[in-house]
């Protein structure tokens, strides 16, 4: 499945971009191997170029769909489309809450605001920011298939969203609608939303006792995944290749070894990420009243969970075992996701299918949003090769005084400014703080507005991101924009650091639904950039300019079937 017509289905964008499956070029385009070898080092291909070609190529491993698979849904997503087009148009004349009072951009009108809801799957980013330059620090909307999305601007309104208590702005019933949880990750995951508090504490918490797991695993994933000769270029697809690095060093630390290079198992897992939000669009755009009859018929939660079973059955139902005969905490047990779901989860929660769903979800929010996010950081270190040699020399200075260490790579302040500019110029949704209001009696904005029961919002990130009033030169990519700030401080100089997260800087949300996984992701890229800058040379074939994003709905996506060229490093 393309990335477009991923979009189209998912017109209701709601997440962060590396919830949108598919991309062009991607291994999930090309054919299904039985065996699902995808990560064995002894498949990296050994072809290579020289110097300025891009003809040698390294044949991607595999997260492979099956092609027949594909087909068949391009078959039923173009059928449905045009079914819900017509039904969409019917419903939506008579239903949703009453917005006109709300400036739009584009045609406001019941039909011809369809004209726009078609415009914004590929001019999202412009629509927003006409918004935002003709109503800044206020409201506007815009037409999405089925519904209105009310765009928030301003530091004082965004803070209004941010702040908001779940029972008023609700993100988790906004998530929920946008991927059909019940149906697509499970009823458990749905109801009892605990897994955020596990990944804010406990998983937090431990991104330092288990960072030389993570290290390693970065390490032995570019030995597998790029094998180099002497002083040979290799063109590497930049997309796959680090979503299997991504991937493997994740789940290196979500459920350790050898699962973590279990061809199936992750293969599986990006395979879910495709599935959850396919079959979720699909099973919105049925009336509310078919979903519990043809939602589990559409959705591949059965089959996607029984998969997810045979991998992680033994590892949880020894703990579950372990645990009742020794109780909590039983001598031995592993440091790991598994072992934090497990002391937090509570009555129904705590049982192997809940826990396997549970598992399948925190990696369905961790994979793609940290692939992506890689990805757009490698597009921009090969672009601006000017910045690699201080990046070395701050990991080369750092790492002979302190080893691999969270701490060390927490000090490697030029990568964690490379990583923020990064996401301020190319972060992966140009909206987000994706809410839905739920209170009766509508939510009130501190300037007096008041947006009706059922209104969906967000905030106008992309636009936030590239206003000069508050990042000079919006447009240029500074890579040490953010470290320049932080020298120039005396105090107080974490608020540029790429975990932070402000009313001017929106990648991570912010406030109480803010990304509770970003503390792991930030270690971890830096870690993967550190690695790539002291082992490799990098640079884009035939000196190309930086790969195009695709902008998909409110996605800011990397191109996916670009290449950068790696040699071993030379100086
Ligand atoms: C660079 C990588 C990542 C990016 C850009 C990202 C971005 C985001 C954003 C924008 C939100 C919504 C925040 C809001 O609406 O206020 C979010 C929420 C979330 N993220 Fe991340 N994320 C990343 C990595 C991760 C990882 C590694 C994990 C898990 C370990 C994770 C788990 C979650 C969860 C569970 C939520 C929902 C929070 C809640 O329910 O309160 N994310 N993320």
């Amino acid at each position: 499945m393309s990335t477009r017509t991923g979009a189209v289905l998912a017109l209701s964008f709601n997440l962060p971009a590396g919830f949108y499956p598919g991309r062009p070029g991607s291994t999930r385009a090309r054919p299904y191997k039985a065996h699902h070898d995808g990560f064995r080092g002894s498949q990296v291909p050994t072809a290579i170029c020289n110097d300025n070609s891009n003809g040698g190529e390294q044949a991607a491993t595999d997260l492979f769909l099956p092609a027949t698979f594909m087909e068949d849904l391009k078959i039923v997503a173009l059928s449905l489309g045009g079914v819900a087009a017509l039904y969409l148009l019917v419903r939506n004349a008579y239903s949703g809450p009453n917005l006109d009072f709300i400036p739009t951009v584009g045609r406001s009108g019941s039909i011809s605001s369809y004209i726009d809801a078609f415009r914004y799957v590929f001019y999202a980013k412009e629509m927003f920011q006409e918004g935002y330059q003709k109503h800044p620090e206020t409201f506007f909307r815009v037409p999405v298939v089925d519904r209105w999305s009310v765009l928030v601007s301003g530091k004082q309104l965004i803070g209004d969203i941010a702040n908001a208590r779940e029972e008023d702005l609700s993100f988790h019933q906004s998530t929920n609608e946008f991927l059909q949880t019940r149906y697509t990750l499970g009823r458990g995951c749905e109801r009892d939303p605990y897994h955020p508090a596990v990944i804010r504490t406990s998983l937090t918490r431990n991104v330092g006792h288990r960072f030389p797991d993570v290290r390693d695993e970065i390490v032995c994933s570019f030995a597998d995944l790029i094998s180099l000769r002497g002083d040979e270029w290799l063109a590497v697809p930049a997309y796959d290749t680090m979503l299997q690095v991504i991937c493997r060093t994740s789940n290196r630390f979500f459920v350790g070894l050898p699962l973590c290079r279990d061809p199936d198992y992750l293969a599986l897992v990006n395979q879910v990420a495709m599935d959850v939000v396919v079959k979720a669009q699909l099973i919105n755009f049925l009336p509310a009243f078919l979903r519990p009859t043809l939602g589990p018929f559409i959705s591949s939660l059965n089959s996607n969970m029984r998969r997810a079973e045979r991998h992680l059955t033994p590892l949880i139902a020894e703990r579950l075992n372990k645990m009742e005969e020794l109780g909590k905490d039983w001598p031995g047990k592993p440091n790991d996701l598994i072992s934090w779901l497990m002391d937090a989860a509570q009555g129904d929660e705590l049982t192997l299918t809940a826990l396997v769903q549970r598992v399948i979800f925190v990696n369905f929010a961790a994979i793609r949003t940290s692939t992506d996010t890689f990805v757009h950081l490698l597009f921009d270190l090969a672009a601006y090769p000017s910045y690699v040699q201080p990046l070395r020399e701050e990991v080369e200075a750092i790492v002979n005084e302190e080893g691999w260490t969270k701490a060390a790579v927490g000090k490697m302040h030029k990568i964690d400014s490379f990583l923020r500019e990064s996401q301020r110029v190319h972060g992966i949704g140009t909206q987000s703080l994706g809410r839905k209001v739920v209170g009766p009696d509508g939510f009130k904005f501190s300037d007096g507005t008041t947006l009706p029961h059922g209104t969906y919002l967000h905030a106008t990130t992309w636009s936030l991101h590239h206003d000069p009033e508050l990042y000079p030169d919006p447009h240029v990519f500074d890579g040490f924009r953010f470290d320049k700030l932080r020298q120039a401080e005396e105090t107080g100089a974490a608020k540029y650091q790429a975990v932070t997260t402000s009313l001017d800087y929106l990648a991570f949300g912010h406030g109480v639904h803010s990304c509770p996984g970003r503390h792991m992701a930030v270690i971890e890229l830096k870690a993967i950039v550190a690695h790539i800058v002291l082992n490799y040379d990098i640079k884009l074939p035939n000196d190309e300019g930086r790969p195009a994003n695709q902008y998909v709905a409110s996605a800011c996506l990397p191109n996916a079937s670009a290449k950068v060229l790696f040699r071993k490093r030379q100086s």
